[in-house]
C-alpha cells in the first residue's frame, strides 16, 4: 500500500499563524502528522495550543501559510476554492461542540442540507439508513428545539456520515453533553471507524472521551508534543497535568 492510499490525510510542515508583528500568534509550527484510514485520533492539550487550527487545516477551512495538506492523494493547498468545496462536501465529515444545525429545519432536512446546497438530489434511502444508523428512527420530522442535546449531535453526525466521508473531524462533539450522552456520541464515532473503516480526527479536553481513541497526540504551543497508543483515562490525565506543568515553569 502506498501511503495515499494507507493515510487519510496528511499535514506536512504546516504552519499558520494569526496576526501580524508584535500581534502575531503561531497557531501552529511545522506540523507534520498523518491520519491512518480506518483509526481513531484524539487531539488533546492546553486551550490556545492550536488544537481547533489543526482540524480547521486538515478539513481545508483554513489554509495553512506553510506545508502541505494532503486529503487522500490530493493536496488541498493546490486547489482553487470551488474544488475545495467539492472536497470538503463529498470526502470530509464536521461535528461541531455546538451542534450547528439549523434551528427551522427538521432533523431529516438537516441531513441533507449540504447535498441539497451543492445542487443534488439527495438518495432517500441512504438518508434514513443514516438516520436510523445514528438512532433517530422516527424523529426525522422533529425541529432542533425539539431533540435533546445528545439527539442533536445525532443530526450532526448523520449530516457527517451521508456523504460516507473518508474523514470525519469532529471539534469537542461531546463538549456540551453529559457523560452517558457523550459515550452514546462516542459508540457511533468508533462504531464509523470499526464498522465502515472512516477515519475519526476528534479534539476533546476530556481524557474519558480521548480513551475511545487508537492514539492521543497532545499539543502544546503549537507542535505536537507527545502521543499515547490506547492510553488509559488515567495516563492522558498524567499526561496533560505534565503539559500544564512544563507550561507553568
Ligand atoms: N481567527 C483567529 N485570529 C487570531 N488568532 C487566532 C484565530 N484563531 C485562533 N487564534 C489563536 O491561535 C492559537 C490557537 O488557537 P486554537 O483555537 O487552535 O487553540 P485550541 O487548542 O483549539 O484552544 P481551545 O482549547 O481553547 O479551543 C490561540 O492563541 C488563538 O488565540
Amino acid at each position: 500500500m502506498n501511503d495515499d492510499q494507507e493515510f487519510a490525510v496528511r499535514l506536512d510542515r504546516v504552519t499558520r499563524t494569526y496576526g501580524r508583528g508584535s500581534t502575531e500568534v503561531a497557531a501552529l509550527r511545522e506540523v507534520s502528522v498523518a491520519f491512518r484510514r480506518g483509526t481513531f485520533t484524539a487531539v488533546m492539550g492546553p486551550s490556545g495550543s492550536g488544537k481547533s487550527t489543526l482540524l480547521q487545516c486538515g478539513a481545508g477551512l483554513d489554509r495553512p501559510q506553510a506545508g502541505t495538506v494532503s486529503v487522500g492523494d490530493t493536496d488541498i493547498s493546490r486547489l482553487s476554492e470551488a474544488q475545495l468545496a467539492v472536497m470538503r462536501r463529498d470526502r470530509i465529515g464536521m461535528v461541531f461542540q455546538a451542534f450547528n444545525l439549523v434551528p427551522s429545519l427538521t432533523a431529516r432536512q438537516n441531513v441533507v442540507l449540504p447535498t441539497r446546497l451543492g445542487r443534488r438530489r439527495p438518495d432517500g434511502a441512504r438518508v434514513q439508513e443514516v438516520l436510523d444508523r445514528v438512532g433517530l428512527t422516527g424523529r426525522e420530522r422533529h425541529r432542533p428545539a425539539q431533540l435533546s442535546g445528545g439527539q442533536q449531535q445525532r443530526v450532526a453526525i448523520a449530516r457527517a456520515l451521508l456523504s460516507r466521508p473518508d474523514v470525519i473531524f469532529a471539534d469537542e462533539p461531546t463538549g456540551a453533553l453529559d457523560r452517558n450522552t457523550g459515550r452514546e456520541v462516542l459508540t457511533l464515532l468508533r462504531e464509523a471507524v470499526d464498522d465502515h473503516e472512516q477515519t475519526v480526527v476528534m479534539v476533546t479536553h476530556d481524557p474519558d472521551a480521548a480513551m475511545w481513541a487508537d492514539r492521543v497526540l497532545f499539543l502544546t504551543d503549537g507542535r505536537i508534543v507527545d502521543e499515547l497508543d490506547r492510553p488509559s483515562a488515567a495516563q492522558v490525565t498524567a499526561r496533560l497535568t505534565g503539559l500544564d506543568e512544563g507550561k507553568r515553569r
